[in-house]
């Protein structure tokens, strides 16, 4: 269902993911106040557009990406998914979702997991093992279909749940640290194949460290300091090719900005 929203001038389709005002709080412990870690952080996100997440550590990336998947309630704010309410059962269909530590059943193999996952989204048969193991083949886990996972690396893991994420080819892509503990070459299998689902019109909402997988990918970026949107930026050539590392430097000039005006 695509849904319409009506502007001036006509109507457009609603954005792929919509974020106003979220602001989240984790509960303290024993007699000590819940914390505000995201405040009223607003963005949004066209359909078919890589948008890069960044801030450094604790920054509260995966908290609002959590928000995003309705694992934690926000104390306020709205969030939608292709104009649905975010963490219903139909925003969460049309998501591919990698969570910062993919944590899958250690006796199980990388076929038989994605199978679990294929039919807990409707899918089944030929069909869903034709593209489990297409999606294997594509992150590069031929020849290991059929290995426990509790013999896999964490590269290897975080392989498998980059596959997880693509199953039932979803409209939305939402990768916490998508890289994360993923060797130099497949690192570059996976630039190649997120440029491929970027082609068949996949919107990829993604978190990373690794700036220069970022400046490769993206068409914006958006940078949050304590909680906050401090800079958004679209890819430029210059960002993008510049000589030494721009986004990098773009990157540390505005978190080192922030952290004077938040002292
Ligand atoms: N379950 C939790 N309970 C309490 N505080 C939490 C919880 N999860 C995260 N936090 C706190 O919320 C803040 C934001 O954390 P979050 O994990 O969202 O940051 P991040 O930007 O994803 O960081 P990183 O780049 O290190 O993954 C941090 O101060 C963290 O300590």
């Amino acid at each position: 269902m695509t849904v319409l929203r009506l502007e001036e001038g006509g109507v457009r389709p609603a954005a792929a993911l919509e974020v106003r005002g979220l602001t989240v709080a984790y509960k303290g412990g024993f007699l000590k106040p819940a914390r505000q870690v995201v405040h009223d952080l607003s963005f949004s996100v066209q359909p078919g557009e890589v948008l890069g997440f960044l801030g450094p550590n604790g920054a509260g990336k995966s908290t609002t990406i959590k928000a995003i998947m309705g694992f934690v309630l926000p104390e306020m704010g709205e969030i939608s998914v292709f104009g649905l309410p975010a963490g219903t059962a139909e925003a969460k269909a049309k998501i591919g979702y990698l969570p910062e530590v993919a944590l899958y059943y250690p006796f199980l193999t990388p076929l038989e997991t994605l199978r679990l996952y294929g039919k807990l989204q409707g899918l089944s048969g030929k069909a869903l093992d034709d593209q489990a193991m297409e999606l294997l083949r594509r992150v590069g886990l031929e020849g290991r279909e059929k290995q426990q996972l509790r013999t896999f690396s964490k590269g290897m893991q975080q392989r498998l749940g980059i596959a997880q994420s693509l199953l039932g080819k979803p409209a939305l892509l939402v990768l916490d640290e998508v890289s994360s503990g993923v060797d130099p070459i497949g690192r570059r299998h996976l630039r190649e194949l997120l440029g491929e689902v970027r082609k068949q019109g996949t919107t990829i909402f993604f978190s990373s460290h690794e700036l220069d997988e970022v400046a490769q990918l993206c068409d914006r970026v958006i940078l949050i300091y304590g909680g906050k949107v401090v800079a958004e930026h679209e890819m430029d050539a210059h960002l993008r090719s510049g000589i030494g590392s721009p986004l990098e430097s773009y990157f540390v000039e505005t978190m080192e900005q922030a952290a004077r005006q938040a002292a």
